[in-house]
This record gives C-alpha cells, structure tokens and sequence, in this order.
C-alpha cells in the first residue's frame, strides 16, 4: 500500500513538540469572548432570558403568584399575632388575660403556618416545572442554532469552549430560573411588606430601625462588584479545564504514545489549582457578605431595643408591640441577605446568559442569500472559474483557480500537504465563501442556490470517518434517515461491507461507541461508503484515508469505491496509486495553485511535479 502525500510521524511530533511549548503559555485555551470580564448589566439581556417564561407564563405564573402572596401575607401576619396576643391575651392594659383569646389566636397562627407551608410547596413545585421547560427550551435553541454554525466558527474556537456553553452556562441559568426568580419577588414584596407593617404600628421606631439601611446597601454595593468579578474568573478558568480537558481526551492517544503524560498532568495541575484558588477566592468574598449584613443587622436591633426600650418606658408602645417589631426586624434582614447572594446569582446567571445569547446571535457566515432557490437535481457538472480563497486574511489558501469538471467524472487531487486538496473539496460543498471567483455547478453560482438543496445532494467521506453512537445499521441510515432495513443492507452489500457486518456478534445491530472505536479502519471507511452510497449523491467527495490497510481490505475499498462512483462526479483527495491511476482526471495542487492536470500515463510524461510525487512514493516503498 501507498501513499501520496506521506504524513512523516515527525510532523506529529514537531506538533506535539511546538504545541508543549505553547502550555507553558497560560492562556492557551481561551477563546478571547470568554475573558470580557467586567461588562455592564445588560438588561435587554435580562429581558430577553425572561422571554423564555413567557410560553408558560400564562398557564403557570397566576398560580405560583398567588402561592407567593398566601404565602408572604401568612408569614407577615404571624408576628402581629403573636404581638397581639402578647398585649391582648397575655398582659392586656385593662382586664384580666385572657386564656381563650389565647388560645383562639396560637390556632390562628398554627392555620397560618400550615397555609404558608403548603403555598410554599406549591410554589416550588411550579417554579420547577417552568424552570426545567425553559432550561429544556434554552438548550434545545442553542444546540439547534451552532448545528447551523459554519465551518469558520468552529475553526476559531476549541470545542471545549463551545461544550462549556451548552452545558455549564445553560445549567447556571437552572437554579435562576427554578427558585431564584421568584424567590427575589418574594423577598421585594416581603421587604415592602415589612417596612408598611412597621410604619403602621410605629412609624417613629420604624425610622429608627431604617437608620441602618442606608449602611447596609452601601456595604452591599461595595462588595457585589468585587464578588462578580471573581466569580467570572472561576468560570472563565473553569472554561479552560473543559478545553483543556476535551483536547487531552481527543488526544489521549498522542499523548500516551509520546509518553507525556507527566508533562500535561502538570499542566492540568496548574489549571486545576489556578481554578481551585479562584474559586476559594470568590467564595471566601461571598461569605463575607454574610456577616457584614448580619453586623448591620445587629446594628439595627441594637437602636431597636434601645429606643423601643424608650418608648415603653415612656407608655408609648406596648412589650407585645416591642416583640412584634423584634420579629418583623428579624423578617427583614433574612430577604436583604438572600437579595444580596441572589444577586451574585443573577451576575452569574446573566454572565452565562450572555456567553449563551452570543453564540445564539452568531450569524453563519455561510448562509442562503435573500431569495435563494433550490438547485434542481444535479448534473454534476463543475466549474471553477478564477477562485481565490483565505482562511485567513492575507493568506491565500487557493489562488485563481481555474478547473472544469465534466458530469460524472471521477477527479483525483493530488499534492504534497497543504497545498490546498481539502480546501477545494470544503469549497464544493460551500463550507466557506469564496473570495474572488465563481464555482457553478450545472450552470448555478452556489452562491445563488439554497445550502440545503445543494448540500443535500453532496456526500463527503472524510478521512477520519465519524461514527456515531448507535447501532451500525443507525450508522449506515445517517445518509439517509427515511431509509428501510432492505435498503441499509442493500447498500451495505454494494460496497462489500455486508460480509464483515455480518460476522460481528449482532450483525446490523451491533452497538458502536462514539467514533467506532470497535471498527477497524478499513471498516469504517467501508461504513462510511454504505452511508454515502445510501444517500445516493449527485457528487461525491472523498477524502481517501492515508492510513495503511491490508491488502484484502484495499481490494475491498476499491472494488466499492467503482460501485460509489458510478454515475456521478466525483472529487477524491487521492493518497492510493490504484485510485490515482482510475480516475478520469488528476490535478496536481502545490501551494494552492493548480501547477499540472491531465491522466496518469499524460502527467508521467510531463516529468513535472506529479512525476516527481510517484516517484518520491516509490523510494519510500
Ligand atoms: N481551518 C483553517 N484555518 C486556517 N487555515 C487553514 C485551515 N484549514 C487549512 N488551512 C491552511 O490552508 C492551506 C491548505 O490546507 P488544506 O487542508 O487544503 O491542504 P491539503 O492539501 O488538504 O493538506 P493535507 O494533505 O495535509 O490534508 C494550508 O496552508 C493550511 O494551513
């Protein structure tokens, strides 16, 4: 078996090397988003998130706020009962206690608390039913929208970055939207509650306790910048072990092939533990918010006993009215302390929410133009014409290429690495946008054609073929969901795969993991060749693997690779000599320019670059 453009392991290695070198580079895996660390609080964010509820609003919302209000006016009137029954029942200033009354209002307060308690429970449990539809809504938006994403998205971000977002930001919005939310209207309607209530029964004690409010919000707003900051920072570090993490997962291999385990172990190290000072460090600034408000809070009961102690001396207020107040006073600085940790919450929550609104307005860069109809069935006739191309400004990839290509054609590409044979395939299939130039296909810019009506009549085998979980016929299907069992295995039989499918324990319904690990390679490429063959494309796109497979396997390949063919134009980034040699036309690529075209024995001849290649190979064999 051979290969064209040889892949040295050295490249690997120099890789591996080079990028061992960038560990020591602290910022490795942060996408530069992730690390706008200070922004304002954006309220059309706010609003925006709220916009989840709204479906459900309607249904559920009257309920849970009515559950809230039971709840709140029970909690507020308990401590004016027991006030009552202080002054009234238990020391009245005219007449006997009384002991009925007593009685009469301890089971009035008990009724209250067993109301407040089943509101409660009503409360959360359907703040959890809409908590748990919007996160299911929110995730299902944002999955469905970076499917849509094009190629240039994800050539920008490691994916670590991109899984953190689904995951993590979604799931910190969770605990927002199930109890937080109406958690802080409870405690702004209880607040207001409280400080009516005061003014009511005493409005001059009521001031004296509101003396140390001012105190407490300037403590508070002090401290809450602080603490965002910091919990941004544990996210953000957070996001770096998920990047770091996928990639050593991916590449656990590598890594154990060059022994380099101890080397990013260390890594992860310094990661994990950079993260684990953060995170203290934050939690340590949130826990402090605690006792400063309860010092306040003292503060407060302090002036509240010394001047209510004044009032009663001065028969102004009742004890009962005293221990109400106490009550109350204590009702009140519970809500302003759960505000304050809501309120990181809701940092947190609209962080996320951010990270999670930006991708969801990341626009594809690829997409239909405004009328863009769908290509009729495919001829398969291509055209390059003039067709510059950079992935990255400056830096073209593909210059002026110029190729015509004849319905059902077969065309091998042909060059030393990088000089640009996945890059024409991705263009077929409008991955990315072209610079300068037009690509038609049957006469149709693919610029003016809808993604969906050309992609759809596109299959590409890559190299690395993708296997997703599920059973091989499920594999198989992926090229054509609404096909029939008779049809996978049609299909399966053409391109030779029948035969080893068959052999495996449970036939079609053997269960592959993630990336068919239990599938040779050979296999999967024959896989992949039944799924392709499946979909039935007018073009195919084929990135042969470079990897050396027997030679039985290979007779297999190319024997499927005829039945694939036929009929349609094709495109391989050949590595085989016997797939060079069978194709109708080879274009020889070298840094991003088309140098030679023509047939094997016509670019033999020339002496030129492609020459030069086969021979190359052949001193390798
Ligand atoms: N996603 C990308 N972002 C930026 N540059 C890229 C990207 N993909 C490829 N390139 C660059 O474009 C050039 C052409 O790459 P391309 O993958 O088309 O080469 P190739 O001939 O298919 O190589 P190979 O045989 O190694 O697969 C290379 O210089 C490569 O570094």
């Amino acid at each position: 078996m051979s290969n064209l453009s040889v892949k040295e392991p050295l490249e690997e290695k120099q890789k591996l090397s080079s990028s061992s070198a960038i560990t020591r580079v602290e910022d490795r895996f942060v996408y530069q988003d992730d690390e706008l660390i200070d922004k304002a609080f954006n309220w059309s964010q706010f609003a925006r998130l709220f916009g989840y509820i709204k479906p459900y609003a309607k249904q559920l919302l009257p309920f849970i706020i009515l559950m809230m209000v039971l709840g709140t006016i029970t909690k507020l009137a308990v401590p004016y009962i027991t006030g009552a029954a202080i002054d009234k029942a238990i020391q009245p200033v005219s007449g006997a206690p009384s002991l009925k009354l007593l009685y009469g209002l301890t089971a009035l307060a008990l009724g209250l608390y067993l109301i407040q308690w089943a509101a409660n429970a009503y409360r959360i449990k359907y703040t959890n039913i809409i908590g748990q539809r919007v996160i299911y809504d929110l995730r299902s938006d944002l999955f469905s929208h970076i499917q849509r994403l094009s190629f240039s998205f994800f050539d920008k971000r490691p994916a670590g970055s991109v899984l953190v977002r689904v995951t993590n930001d979604v799931n910190s919005l969770q605990d927002l939207f199930t109890n937080g939310a109406v958690n802080v209207m409870i405690d702004c309607v209880q607040l207001l509650g409280i400080v009516v209530i005061l003014m009511l029964i005493n409005w001059k004690l009521g001031l004296a306790v509101m003396l140390t409010v001012p105190l407490m919000f300037f403590v508070s707003t002090k401290l809450r910048k602080i603490i965002r900051l910091s919990w941004q920072e544990v996210r953000m570090k957070n996001s770096r072990i998920n990047s770091h993490l996928n990639e050593s997962i991916q590449g656990i291999r590598v890594t154990q092939a060059y022994t380099q385990e101890k080397e990013n172990m260390k890594y992860f190290d310094n990661m994990n533990a950079s993260s684990k000072k953060s995170w203290d460090k934050a939690s340590a600034l949130n826990q402090s918010f605690g006792p400063l408000i309860e010092i306040t809070g003292g503060l407060g009961s302090m002036i509240l006993f010394w001047y209510g102690a004044t009032l009663i001396a001065s028969g102004e207020i009742m004890i009962g009215t005293l221990v109400a107040f106490a009550s109350y006073v204590g009702n009140f600085w519970d809500p302003i302390n759960r505000l304050g940790n809501m309120y990181n919450q809701l940092l947190v929550a609209m962080a996320s929410s951010e990270r999670i609104f930006e991708f969801m307005d990341e626009k594809p860069s690829v997409a239909d133009k405004p009328g863009a109809q769908p290509i009729p069935r495919i001829n398969g006739d291509i055209v390059f014409d003039k067709v510059t191309f950079e992935y990255v400004a400056n830096r073209p990839a593909l210059r002026e290429i110029d190729l015509h290509v004849t319905a059902g054609q077969s065309i091998a590409l042909v060059g030393h690495t990088g000089s640009g044979k996945s890059t024409i395939i991705n263009l077929i299939s409008r991955f990315y946008d072209i610079k300068n130039g037009t690509i038609k296909i049957d006469g149709y810019d693919i610029r003016d054609v809808t993604l969906e009506s050309l992609r759809g009549q596109i299959s590409i085998v890559l190299q690395d073929t993708f296997i997703f979980s599920g059973t091989i016929r499920d594999n198989i299907r992926f090229g054509r969901l609404d096909a029939t069992d008779e049809e996978v295995e049609n299909a399966a039989k053409a391109v030779h795969a029948h035969v080893y499918i068959e052999k495996l324990p449970k036939g079609y319904d053997t269960e592959v993991e993630e990336r068919g690990n239990v599938l040779s390679m050979g296999q999967r490429q024959l896989l992949s060749f039944a799924r392709a063959l499946l979909a039935d494309p007018r073009i195919l796109i084929l990135d042969e693997a470079t990897a050396s497979i027997d030679t039985e396997t290979e007779l297999r390949i190319q024997e499927a690779l005829k039945v694939l063919l036929q009929g349609r134009t094709s495109f391989i980034v050949a590595h085989r000599l016997s797939t060079i040699r069978h194709a109708d036309h080879i274009v020889v690529l070298d840094h991003g320019q088309i140098k030679e075209e023509g047939t094997h024995a016509e670019l033999i001849q020339k002496q030129g670059i492609y020459n030069g290649l086969i021979e190359a190979q052949f001193r390798f064999l």
